[in-house]
């Protein structure tokens, strides 16, 4: 079944987005994903409906919402080694990633770089733009964006937070943004950020 087919869509969260976009949310078990896409659902108010449908393949669970415009898809896969397998078949149908991290989980932080690794460095991604968001800031002892960056390896290859043009990078875009999707805070900047460069 080709689930994909349906993706494709208008994302008009908050006025933000206005551009037909596929948006792949990704990220280890309990980084927050979830937790997002009802946040979305929470922006999006109860002006309109959403639809959340899941799907089955093979052994993963994918989850997709409709909310108003905006069609946003996620695995229930967590963080598993197999998980990059099925993840890289979606590569070629999305617009862009997002990629959740809990950055009180310092003692999975080596796994999620090793995910993270294998998304900046595959050839299907090269310019697809990847926002990755440190969540959890609330909580006490959450690492904070420096350490991020280095644990995540990150130094070189963040596009910064100007407004340099998809074209002018000579790789995908790629930034960090530090937030607690629990308060609402931090994420909006995030996705206004990725909406840059979403030709
Ligand atoms: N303190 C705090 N907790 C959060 C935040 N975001 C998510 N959580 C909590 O973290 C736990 C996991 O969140 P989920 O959204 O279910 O995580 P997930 O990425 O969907 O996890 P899987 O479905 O297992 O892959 C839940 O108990 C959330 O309430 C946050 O910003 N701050
Ligand atoms: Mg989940």
């Amino acid at each position: 079944m080709f689930v994909w087919d349906f993706i494709v869509s208008v994302l008009s969260w908050m006025g933000l987005f206005k551009k037909e976009v596929r948006l792949l949310l990704l990220g280890l078990d309990n980084a927050g994903k979830t937790t997002l896409l009802r946040m979305l659902e929470w922006h999006n108010g109860t002006a309109q409906p959403y639809l959340s449908t899941w799907f089955q393949l093979d052994f993963f669970f994918v989850e997709e919402i409709t909310i108003g415009k905006l069609k946003l898809v996620t695995f229930d896969i967590g963080g598993h080694q197999q998980a990059c397998k099925v993840w890289r078949d979606y590569y070629p149908a999305v617009n862009a990633l997002v990629f959740v991290i809990d950055a009180c989980d310092k003692q999975h932080l080596p796994e999620s770089k090793l995910e993270l690794d294998l998304i900046l460095s595959d050839e299907l991604l090269k310019y697809h733009p990847v926002l990755i968001l440190g969540n959890k800031v609330d909580l006490p002892g959450a690492a904070s964006k420096q350490q991020l960056f280095n644990d995540l390896g990150l130094n070189y290859s963040v596009s910064g937070k100007d407004k340099t043009t998809h074209s002018q990078l000579e790789s995908h875009p790629v930034e960090l943004y530090m937030c607690s999707i629990l308060n609402r805070h931090g994420y909006e900047e995030g996705f206004e950020w990725l909406c840059q460069y979403i030709d």
